[in-house]
């Protein structure tokens, strides 16, 4: 069975004003992370996300509550002691001077070394580990400044590993990552819990790769709890319609993902199949219309013909006018620009020529 590393109890996390009244952001949370958990925590901005994060790991005080790490609280842990357990990667970047990568990594190493620093051999081999789990070997001898944001950011990763936590907590570390390196991360962060019997909690913006690669998540909610829960429990419980409510956003369940909401829809049928029907169902959607393979009362129908590399759209209104389309930017430009109800008309549109009339 899993080991229980960070637990929560009647958590209120928050802040004080000079007066002593309390804002609260969060309360009752009462969490479990279990060793080899990979943890995604969501929600919108400012709901409080980096509040419970810096909670987690002593940074700030809980306004009520306890946070236990290995079953001690944390209120009772010195540093050094903590920084043994915890770990922690933000996301503000660091000014590091003349730093090179091995010295950072090295930097991950001081719960452990005596006052002036002295690194024994087996802190030299934790730091070598450290840098070829994140495939960083070749840029320890490298200035800090001198990476990119993405090779920064798993030096960073390596210099929390250094530490060997029990918990790695990291502040959205996928903000200056484009999308290969985001899944390249969350695969590496999966592989050092499993492998490492850690556990990792970060936080995310990037929901559609959160739900996909998470073992678990925790929603912060707009009434200040957490739905906690498999990324497919939160999907089919609606949690993410509650925590991520207004804003002409609608959550789509079936594809778990956000989209924009554009009332009033229109109605089109819609004829085709494969890959292109649902390209075309995409880009029909996203100009507001709401399509069928069979709808009585739509005046517009769009035929599918061709392939992925000659595709070719037959526009139908009210049985009359038909146009061709190549691309589907010239399809939805064109129905942006036709006025609402439809009316029964000729095109004389000189960049698509009608190709028969019935
Ligand atoms: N030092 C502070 N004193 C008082 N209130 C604060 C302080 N820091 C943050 N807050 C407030 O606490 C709430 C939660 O902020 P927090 O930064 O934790 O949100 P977040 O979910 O991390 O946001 P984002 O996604 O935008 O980074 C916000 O309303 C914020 O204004």
């Amino acid at each position: 069975m899993s080991r229980s590393i960070l637990v929560t109890e009647h958590l209120r996390i928050g802040y004080a004003n000079r007066r002593g009244e309390a804002r609260v952001v969060a309360d009752q949370l009462n969490l479990t992370l279990n060793e080899g958990d990979v943890v995604c925590l969501l929600g919108p901005n400012g709901i409080g996300k980096s509040t419970l994060l810096r909670t987690l790991i002593g940074m700030q005080a809980p306004l009520a509550g306890r946070v236990l790490l290995d079953g001690i609280d944390i209120a009772t842990l010195k540093p050094r002691d903590i920084a043994r357990r915890v770990s922690v990667v933000l996301t503000e970047r660091i000014e590091v001077g003349q730093l090179s990568v091995y010295h950072l990594v090295a930097l991950g190493r001081y719960p452990y070394t005596n006052w002036i620093g002295k690194l024994t051999p087996h802190d030299e081999e934790v730091i070598q580990r450290a840098l070829s789990a994140v495939q960083a070997e070749q840029l320890a001898g490298r200035f800090v400044h001198e990476l990119s944001d993405g090779e920064r950011q798993r030096v960073m990763v390596a210099r929390a590993l250094a530490q060997e936590p029990h918990v790695m907590v990291l502040d959205e570390p996928m903000a200056f990552l484009d999308l290969p390196r985001r899944i390249e991360m969350m695969r590496l962060l999966r592989r050092l819990a499993h492998e490492m019997r850690q556990a990792v909690i970060l936080s995310i913006h990037d929901l559609d790769l959160a739900i996909r690669t998470a073992d678990l998540l925790w929603l912060m909610t707009p009434d200040g709890k957490i739905q906690a829960g498999a990324p497919e429990d939160l999907v089919l419980s609606g949690a993410f319609e509650k925590a991520f409510a207004g804003n002409n956003l609608v959550f789509d369940r079936f594809h778990g993902q956000f989209r924009l909401h554009e009332p009033p829809s229109r109605h089109a049928v819609l004829l085709g199949d494969g890959l292109i029907y649902k390209w075309t169902m995409h880009a029909l959607e996203r100009a507001g219309y709401q399509c069928n393979q069979a709808d009585d009362t739509a005046a517009l129908h769009i035929t599918i013909h061709g392939n992925e590399q000659n595709p070719l759209w037959l526009m139908q209104l009210n049985r009359q006018t038909v146009k061709n389309f190549h691309s589907l930017r010239d399809l939805v430009t064109f129905l942006r620009g036709m006025p609402y109800p439809y009316q029964s008309q000729e095109t004389s549109d000189d960049d698509h020529e009608p190709i028969f009339h019935r």
